[in-house]
This record gives structure tokens, sequence and C-alpha cells, in this order.
């Protein structure tokens, strides 16, 4: 990496001609997390391609080498020779996570009843974030923990010589919870339950079908989704197993191209499962030009292409029940709604103080930063948007070690009156490596700046 975490990257964004051209995102990192996770726990060999390479899932792959799957890079493709279920390794160092909330607390799940002693670490952003929600169900399976006051990283978990399986009503919109308790049902005898009251995104029990394990899922009329899974059951490699395209890194070029004067760009293989797709729905609603080309399978999930143009926004309300299905998205919805005319209004955003960073916090002083007006409730945010963009700009974002701020704010420069700084672009490349590079292909007026100018 050309700028180590010790280092700053300060970054700007300024307003400069039309985006066009093609991209093609790269691999959606939730899918990507669990092909190493879910192919490193089967028998035999799963050839992953479209992978992730961002640093969040690579720390994933390592945690799975330290308990003992093989994982290599042929190639364009990555092989991962699993363990086979119930036979992790003890891992004789600290697993550290860095930035990646998915990693730990699915690696949590899935490692939690083994009786060894796990160690998960990360970085100042993890270390703040509340792990409680994984640690409460594997306690409730006989798993111990020492863990700081408030179930924080580092913490250790030792399963129990055999886990009991639960059924577990999940508390909060988490599919990395329901996730966590689904990986720890593998490894308990019998069936091990969970319900979810509003539908998260349902990658852990697609791929986890895929990969062998009895998974049965039933929604009822009122939309709860009670899962199970069979534990202690085989799993298999999967010979040929695709990552679509990330919908959530998708995001930013699809602003981008809906802001910025005269805009239009297609943006390839985006994955359109229905529990991703809110921030399309809304961008809709508010009258983005956005055409759906090419639908296709591809590894199982939907995908397509879309053909962004600039278009003129209007503020919405969006309703809080599509919050799961959009929930990374909603730093960037801010910045369209920003461009929007009218008010834009997003509820039910209570998670979003819990991601990377105060999320709901950090896009409101970037708002206030740059002159956008808005207000911020406890779980909710609206924005009063300027569609000409005049008065927007001029500030520096405050981004505390989240990448989605950074890249959102970025965006936001591009269709501004004056440029825009964020304090650090590093964290970028947990999960959108090619961010920059995709983004100045289509023309984009991103530059790096020296640490004393940010
Ligand atoms: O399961 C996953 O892959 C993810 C679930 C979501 O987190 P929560 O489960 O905390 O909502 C999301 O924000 C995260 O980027 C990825
Ligand atoms: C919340 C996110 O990821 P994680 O929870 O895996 O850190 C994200 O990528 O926006």
């Amino acid at each position: 990496m050309a700028h180590g975490n010790a280092g700053l990257r300060p970054m700007r964004a300024a307003k400069g001609g039309a985006l066009t051209g093609r991209a093609r995102v790269p691999g959606d990192k939730s899918i990507s997390h669990r092909a190493f996770l879910f192919g490193g726990l089967a028998s035999g060999r799963t050839r992953v391609s479209g992978l992730l390479e961002g640093e969040d899932v690579l720390a994933t792959g390592r945690a799975m080498r330290a308990m003992g799957a093989r994982i290599e890079r042929e190639g364009t493709s990555w092989i991962v020779d699993g363990v086979g279920n119930g036979c992790l390794l003890e891992p004789d160092a600290p697993l550290d996570f860095g930035n990646a909330g998915t990693g730990a607390r699915l690696t949590m799940g899935l490692v939690g009843p083994y009786d060894f002693g796990a160690t998960f670490v990360g970085d100042a952003s993890l270390s703040r974030r509340p792990m409680g929600r994984v640690l409460d169900p594997l306690r409730q399976m006989g798993v111990q923990v020492a863990a700081r006051t408030g179930d924080r990283l580092p913490l250790t978990v030792r399963g129990p010589r055999v886990a009991a399986p639960i059924e577990y009503r999940v508390p909060m919109a988490s599919a990395q919870v329901k996730s966590a308790v689904l990986l720890a049902g593998l490894n308990a005898p019998g069936v091990t339950t969970v319900v979810e009251a509003v539908m998260t995104r349902d990658h852990t029990e697609k791929m986890l079908e895929g990969f062998g394990a009895t998974v049965a899922v039933e929604t009822d009329a009122a939309g709860v989704r009670t899962i199970r899974v069979e534990g202690q059951g085989t799993l298999r490699g999967v010979a040929d197993f695709t990552v679509p395209g990330d919908p959530s890194s998708a995001a930013f070029l699809v602003v981008a191209a809906l802001v910025a004067p005269g805009s239009d760009v297609v943006v390839e293989n985006v994955l359109m499962n229905p529990t991703r797709t809110g921030l399309l729905r809304t961008l809709e609603e508010m009258g983005a030009r956005i055409e759906i080309l090419n639908r296709r399978l591809s590894g199982g999930e939907d995908v397509a292409d879309l053909h962004v143009r600039h278009s003129e926004l209007r503020g919405v309300a969006v309703p809080p029940e599509r919050a799961p299905s959009m929930i990374d998205e909603y730093p960037v919805l801010a910045v369209a709604a920003s461009f929007a005319e009218g008010r834009t209004l997003m509820q039910g955003l209570e998670e979003l103080r819990v991601k990377e960073s105060d999320r709901l916090a950090a896009v409101a002083a970037g708002l206030l930063a740059n002159g956008v007006s808005h207000e911020e409730g406890q779980d909710s945010l609206l924005v009063t948007g300027r569609p000409d963009g005049k008065g927007i700009g001029g500030g520096t974002v405050a981004t505390h070690l989240d990448h989605r701020i950074a890249m959102s704010f970025l965006v936001m420069g591009l269709a501004a009156e004056k440029p825009i700084a964020v304090d650090d672009a590093t964290m970028i490349a947990t999960s959108f490596p090619e961010f920059v590079s995709l983004m100045t292909g289509f023309g984009a007026d991103l530059a790096d700046l020296e640490p004393e100018a940010a």
C-alpha cells in the first residue's frame, strides 16, 4: 500500500466535466467474506472468482488460514481448501480483523462454539463497535467470553465441550448477528433457529445451502422469517463460486453520475438481490434516470448493468422499513439528497450509529462543513437540497476511519460549487480499492492532498 495505516491520506474532489464511460464494480464484500468463511470451513476445494480483494475480506482470509484453511490466489481466482465442518484448528495468535465488522462478527459465530480459545482484535474503529449483539447468543450456547467492559475488542471466546443449539430472535435488524448465530449452529448438535422480524441480506442462508448445509427458511404473513440450520452436518466445497459485483460500491458511481451535470455512465455487474436494492428504489422515486440492462444470473444471484444519466432529483421520504436493504447506502443517499429539489427524510437509522463510525453524526458533520442544510435526529436525517449545488462545498470532512464517509463526500465534491476535502481516504481500500481509479477513469477530478493541507 502506498499509504500505510500510520499516515493519513487526505484527498479532495472538485467539480469538473461530465462523468462518462463504463466500469465493472468489484465483488460484493458480504459475499466475498462468506466465500472465504464457508470455503475455508467446507471439506474439499472451492474456486472463487470475482472476489473482492479489499482489506476487510483479506483479513477474513488470513483468519481462516490461521485456523487451518489453505487459501491461495491463482491467476484471477482464489483457491480455498477447507478443513471440514467441525475441524477448525485453534489459532496460535490473535485474529486481526482490522476495520471489518462483518469478518469479526461472523468469525466469532463460526469459532465461538469450538472447545478452544480464539482472540479477536481490530483497529480503533472496530474496537469501539458493539460485539455484545453476537456474544449474547453465543453465551446462551455455552460460550465463555473474556472482554473489556461493554463487550468490545480485544476479546477472547472459548466454547464448551458441546455447545447447546438455541432459538434466537435477533433484536435489531442485523445480517451479521443472524449469520453469526447460524454459523455457531453449524457446530452445535441439533437444530439452531434464528428468527428475524425484518428481512436482512440473505447471503448466509443462501450460500450455506449451496455449500451443502441443511437450511430451512419460513416466512410468515407478517414477513417474520424463521431460519433453521442443522448442526454438525457436512459442508462441501463449491467447484466454481462466482462473486457478483457489489451494489454498495456501485452506489458511489451511480450517485456521482446522477449529480455531476452531463454525466452518462454504465456500471456493470451489479448484484440485484432484493435485500440489497433499496438505494436504487429510492433513487428511482427521486426521479433518477437509471436503466437496468442485461439482467442475468451470476453465481445463483441476479445481476444487471446500470445505465445512469445525470438527473434532476427531487426529495422523498424513505420509509424506515427499507433501511435494511440500503443500510450502507445512507451516507451516499445524503449526497444525492443534497442536490435534490426539496427535502429528503430518512428514518429508521439507529443502526448507522454503530458502523465504522457513528455514520449519522459523521454525515451530519460533513453536511454542516459543506453548507448543506439538514437536521439530525436520534435515528433520522432530513436534508434540504440545492439542485444547482450553489453554496455547497469548501469544507473538510472528518472520516473517522470510515470508508463510506470518505467516498460519499468525495462524490459530493464532484457536483459542489467549491471543492471538498476528506481528511483520510486510506480506509477506502477496505471495501473498494479501485474507487479512485474507476472514478478518475470516468473523468472525475480527484486528487491527493499534502497531509498538512487537509
Ligand atoms: O452481513 C453483512 O455482510 C453485512 C451486514 C450489515 O451489517 P449489520 O448486520 O450490522 O446491519 C452491513 O452494514 C455490513 O456492511 C455487511
Ligand atoms: C458496515 C460496513 O461493514 P462492516 O460492518 O463489515 O465493517 C460497511 O461496509 O459499510
